[in-house]
């Protein structure tokens, strides 16, 4: 009992924590941080699941607050050795103005940057993404792609834009002085396509052939390959790197790493069929009756209908003209990088991903045959 006090010494502070990502990291850390004494959850929207944490060995406490307030996060940084910076806002859909998500995901990163630097953490890890480098606005493909692959990494939407930002800042701070006056050490990871219990993109799918009688329709090539990582190995790779960043601090510190496992290279929505297929859905193959310059004009046609619906009401469809060009261009990952530096593998094996995520869909939606 005396060595276990011993060990429980940390305090690790998990902001987006209620999140499709953020729950997984703080089950993950919960399940495999043996040091936390503390778990802090920061987010604006906090889940009643929280309550049910509150009865192990290690004290969870639950901040409602915003990111984009600096004091909010100022007062929930202070005193944590460790800060795993998820929140943000995930929109390519147009449901947030520019304005909005450049304040959460780059002035809220720079509140927490600046929180750290203030009350003297000295750990900082980021979750950033695959679009801080792709695809980019010229449709450039990016194929088995790693950290170091030269590639043109050029936005204009406001997401990938503000990803880009918030990862700069991060990485630029490392190395700086926080209050104590030693260095402060960050790091960010950048999933692909995440998937698994909780994804919001995937329910809306599975919501969306439902009502289609059971059917969805390809509008993308089954050659235009996505990378797509499990949730669970995302969380992982954020518990791993957040106890190796402690005591590598010059290997690690400043550096970016894709979060990648064993899921198949496949189109999006083929990749989206291996959970939703058994599911009872079926992808209608209809490439040459909805060809690719109609799909453009649908998507042009739901970016004015959004525009011109604003005042009265959110009209926000998964087809605009971003998301059919993102998912329209091949974008995956190869790369051993957060294994050489921190012996990251996988945890959760493809079999195991694509059952636990199956297993998800049905019960979530009562479709269990
Ligand atoms: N989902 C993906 O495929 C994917 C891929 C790569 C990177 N990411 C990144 O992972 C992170 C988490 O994404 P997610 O998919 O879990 O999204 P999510 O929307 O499920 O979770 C984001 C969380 O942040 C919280 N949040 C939003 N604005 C906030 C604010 N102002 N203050 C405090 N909390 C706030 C939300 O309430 C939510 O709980 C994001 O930074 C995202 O850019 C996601
Ligand atoms: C309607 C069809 C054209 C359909 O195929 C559209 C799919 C589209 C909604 C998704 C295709 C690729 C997705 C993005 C990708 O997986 C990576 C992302 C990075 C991450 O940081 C946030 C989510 C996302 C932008 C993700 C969003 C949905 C897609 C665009």
């Amino acid at each position: 009992m005396a060595e276990a006090t011993e060990i429980r010494k940390l305090v690790y502070l998990v902001t987006g924590g209620c999140g499709f990502l953020g729950e997984h990291v703080v089950r993950m850390l919960l399940q495999r941080e043996p040091r936390l004494s503390e778990l802090r959850v920061f987010d604006l929207h906090l889940g009643p699941w929280l309550e049910e944490l509150k009865t192990g060995p290690v004290r969870v406490t639950a901040i409602q607050g915003d990111v984009t307030q600096a004091h909010e996060v100022a007062a929930a940084v202070a005193g944590a050795h460790v800060v795993i910076h998820t929140a943000g806002l995930v929109d390519v859909f147009g449901r947030a103005s520019p304005e909005t998500i450049y304040e959460v995901n780059v002035q809220g990163t720079k509140n927490v940057i600046e929180a750290c630097v203030q009350t003297g953490t000295r750990f900082l890890v980021y979750t950033s993404s695959m679009e801080v480098v792709g695809p980019n606005i010229k449709g450039h493909p990016f194929y088995r792609g790693n950290e170091d692959t030269p590639y043109e990494a050029v936005h204009k939407h406001p997401y990938p834009c503000s990803k880009a930002q918030a990862e700069q800042l991060v990485l630029e701070a490392n190395g700086r002085e926080v209050h104590g006056g030693l260095p402060l050490v960050t790091c960010a990871l950048r999933p692909t396509g995440i998937y698994g219990e909780g994804h919001q993109i995937m329910r809306d799918f599975y919501h969306q052939g439902l009502r289609l009688g059971g059917r969805l329709f390809r509008a993308i090539p089954a050659s235009v390959e996505h990378g797509r990582v499990y949730v669970g190995n995302v969380a992982w790779m954020h518990v791993l790197v957040a106890r190796e960043l402690q005591r590598q601090t010059a290997l690690l510190g400043g550096q970016v790493y894709f979060c990648y496992d064993e899921s198949p290279y496949k189109s999006y929505e083929d990749f989206n069929m291996e959970f939703l297929g058994p599911c009872g859905l079926r992808l209608v193959e209809t490439r040459l009756l909805v060809p690719y310059w109609l799909l453009m004009l649908l998507a042009a046609l739901n970016a004015l209908l959004q525009w011109l619906l604003r005042p009265l009401l959110l009209y926000a469809p998964l087809l605009n003209p971003y998301t059919l060009a993102v998912a329209n261009t091949t974008f995956t990952v190869s790369t051993d990088k957060a294994r050489r530096h921190f012996g990251y593998e996988p945890l959760f094996s493809w079999e195991d991903s694509r059952s636990r995520t199956i297993r998800w869909v049905r019960a979530v939606e009562g479709s269990a045959p």
